[in-house]
């Protein structure tokens, strides 16, 4: 697969605090790639960087093989889309789309007939036929959001940079623009980077998912060994799907704040000591009920249920008062009712815990 863009070693820092701090990454070509982290993790600053924006203290950059660190934003040919989608209120949609395409900088187009081609194109590739006349404060925020999207592409950049491009729409828009993003970029054959705070976005919408935590890249893989084997505690806690005990293993227990949870399967080197386990491979059982050889067992108490269509997410205490997340899917089981601070075992098997040493 071929690469479109390489970072080596990019550092950035504000006032001497690092946002930064070593980030080496390739992306492929014609690839939708995500860039999950926390808050403060450095996702923004890292798309300022690569769109030339702001200036990195040191590393490299170089797009599609070349060296681009001291090329201005406008000569690299990256699209930009914002949170906020930056649309003209005064400009009707079309309108909108062409001014990118009349007032680039290099290679501006001022032949109006072949503006008004290519702009119906895009118009008709991101959906918004019949909407060309419209003032953009006039229409939806899903179609705002298309309109950001089509003024980018219309410039046609080799590759689009999208900085939260959801994060203004509601629930249910954001879930039918995922799918939309990820056919308009199939379509158009160009590398979207998507910068995402939630994992579940992370996870739909990325062929690979890079993980960014305190200005490093911490995992780069696609979405589904990413949510199974998550390379640190750190990446696990941000994927919100696995319970994550501290300790330190012990021959062959681990060695947890709820007492020794016997090992199974493999251990992974991350630096620190961490037992894992995810939400939907915890079985609920009776407390009398006996654990088989090859499984692990605590207990806890039951404080709720959460329901959300497919599955059913339990929550319990356990003895050192740490809230306990059990998700069971109701394709497998009908649902259950458990009793209030009742006791009930929680049973796993050994080898599906991540173990990080
Ligand atoms: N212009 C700036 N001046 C000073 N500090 C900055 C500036 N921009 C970012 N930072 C700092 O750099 C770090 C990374 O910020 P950045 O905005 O890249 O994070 P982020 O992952 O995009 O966060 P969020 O998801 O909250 O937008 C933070 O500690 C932030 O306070």
């Amino acid at each position: 697969m071929s690469s479109v863009l390489q970072l080596k070693n990019v550092h950035k820092a504000f006032a001497g605090v690092p946002a930064l701090s070593g980030i080496d990454a390739t992306l492929a070509d014609n690839a939708y790639i995500s860039l999950l982290g926390p808050s403060g993790s450095g996702k923004t600053t890292l798309l300022r960087v690569i769109a030339g924006f702001e200036q990195p203290d040191g590393g490299e950059i170089l797009f599609a093989g070349k060296r681009v660190d001291s090329v201005p934003p406008h000569e690299r040919g990256i699209g930009f889309v914002f949170q906020n989608f930056a649309l003209f209120p005064h400009l009707s949609v079309a309108q909108n789309i062409a001014f990118g395409l009349e007032n680039r900088v290099v290679d501006p187009v001022t032949d109006p007939k072949v503006v008004a081609a290519r702009v119906r194109d895009i118009i008709s590739l991101v959906g918004l036929s019949g909407l060309e006349d419209r003032a953009t404060t006039q229409i939806s925020g899903g179609q705002k959001q298309r309109v950001a999207l089509a003024r980018t592409l219309v410039t046609e950049p080799s590759m689009v940079l999208l900085d939260e491009p959801l994060g203004a729409l509601d629930a249910n828009l954001r879930m039918r623009m995922r799918s939309e993003l990820r056919t308009i970029r199939e379509r158009c054959g160009v590398t979207f980077l998507h910068v995402t705070g939630s994992e579940t976005e992370a996870l739909a919408m990325g062929d690979t998912v890079l993980v960014l935590d305190r200005g490093r890249i911490a995992q780069s893989t696609d979405a589904g060994s990413l949510y199974s084997r998550p390379a640190s505690a750190d990446v696990a806690r941000f994927l919100n799907c696995y319970n994550i005990f501290s300790g330190t293993v012990e021959g062959e227990g681990f060695h947890s704040p709820v007492g020794m949870l016997a090992l199974g399967g493999s251990r992974q080197a991350s630096g620190t000591p961490a037992y894992a386990i995810r939400y939907d491979r915890v079985s609920i059982r009776p407390q009398d009920a006996a654990a088989a050889g090859d499984e692990v067992r605590i207990e806890g108490s039951f404080v709720a249920s959460e329901y959300s269509g497919a599955a059913i997410n339990s929550f319990f205490t356990l003895d050192d008062g740490r809230v306990f997340e059990v998700e069971t899917h109701l394709s497998h089981v009908a649902p259950t009712a458990y009793e209030e601070r009742g006791r009930y075992a929680l049973v796993w098997k050994r080898e599906d815990a991540l173990v990080f040493v």
